[in-house]
């Protein structure tokens, strides 16, 4: 049976997705916990097959520290899932005025600023996943508070809750499945197309941005996004990560299109999928 890297422990987000995953394609996968999600995108090629990564949020954007090793790291993009998130606060305080503490993962904090913003003279501890924060409750330190997954609410014996602390309702997190290895194209019938790639130019000019992208505009292939990530090698510096979107029938002039980019551009193509 393969195994599947999730950043655990159980009950995180992460973890749902894994569940849904599993359940939605049928697969027979074993999940694997890790803490971190460097440790589980890590852990892809050696102690496991596939990986489910968050990339992206409804209210936070993208997870730029999966950006950056989808880039690092011999893997490519199989598939992806995204599932409804939503957060909820528990407490050993009697009140909300006597947290002094907050648990908080580093994503979670860019979903539920509003709330946060509203408590007054709070310490932040950032943590590497919901349930860690979760855990932390549980030290029976007076005055600490943590923000969990909503659907841990009942799992909870804290004396304190508030249900629903998300800056909105609609609030989803797309998480993908990483392999190890060379890009491998797999394109059902009649299902969208996505292709999240790379373009690392190696000099900085006028136009480079508009060249690429007058690409896509001219062949009428569709771009979701566009992110600026550091080359980390010097300040000013950047790659570009896109994601192209596209009906089936357009399989042939995303590839074309990408190759006339790489007759002047790196590319790395880190997935060429069917979505939905
Ligand atoms: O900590 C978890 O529950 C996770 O699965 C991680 C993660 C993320 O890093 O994006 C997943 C979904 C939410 O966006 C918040 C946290």
């Amino acid at each position: 049976m393969e195994k599947i890297a999730v950043l655990g422990p159980r009950g995180t987000f992460s973890d749902s997705a894994s569940i849904q995953y599993i359940k939605k394609f049928n697969n027979d996968l074993e999940q694997i916990y890790y803490s971190t999600i460097d440790d589980a995108f890590h852990s892809v090629g050696s102690e496991c097959e596939v990986g489910i990564i968050p990339v992206e949020n409804t209210l936070d954007g993208y997870v730029q520290r999966t950006l950056d090793l989808l880039l690092e790291m011999n893997v490519y993009i199989e598939n992806e899932i995204s599932i409804p998130v939503q957060f909820s606060l528990i407490s050993n305080t009697k009140n909300i005025e006597d947290i002094k503490k907050l648990y908080v993962q580093f994503k979670t904090n860019g979903q539920c600023r509003k709330f946060i913003d509203s408590l007054n003279d709070v310490q932040i501890i950032t943590t590497e996943s919901n349930m860690e924060s979760f855990d932390k409750i549980k030290e029976g330190n007076i005055g600490e508070a943590a923000i969990i997954p909503g659907h841990m609410l009942e799992h909870s014996s804290a004396p304190f809750k508030i249900k629903n602390v998300t800056d909105a309702i609609n609030n989803h997190t797309r998480f993908i499945v990483v392999r190890e290895g060379a890009l491998k194209v797999d394109i059902a019938n009649n299902k969208d197309i996505k292709v999240p790639l790379y373009i690392m130019p190696d000099n900085d000019r006028p136009g480079i941005l508009f060249d690429i992208l007058k690409e896509f505009s001219l062949n009428k292939i569709n771009l979701v996004s566009i992110m600026s990530r550091p080359t980390k090698l010097d300040m000013g510096t950047y790659n570009f990560y896109l994601e192209i979107n596209g009906d089936f029938k357009q399989k042939e002039k995303i590839i074309n299109t990408i190759n006339k980019i790489k007759e002047d551009y790196k590319i790395k193509i880190l997935g060429f999928y069917s979505v939905n």
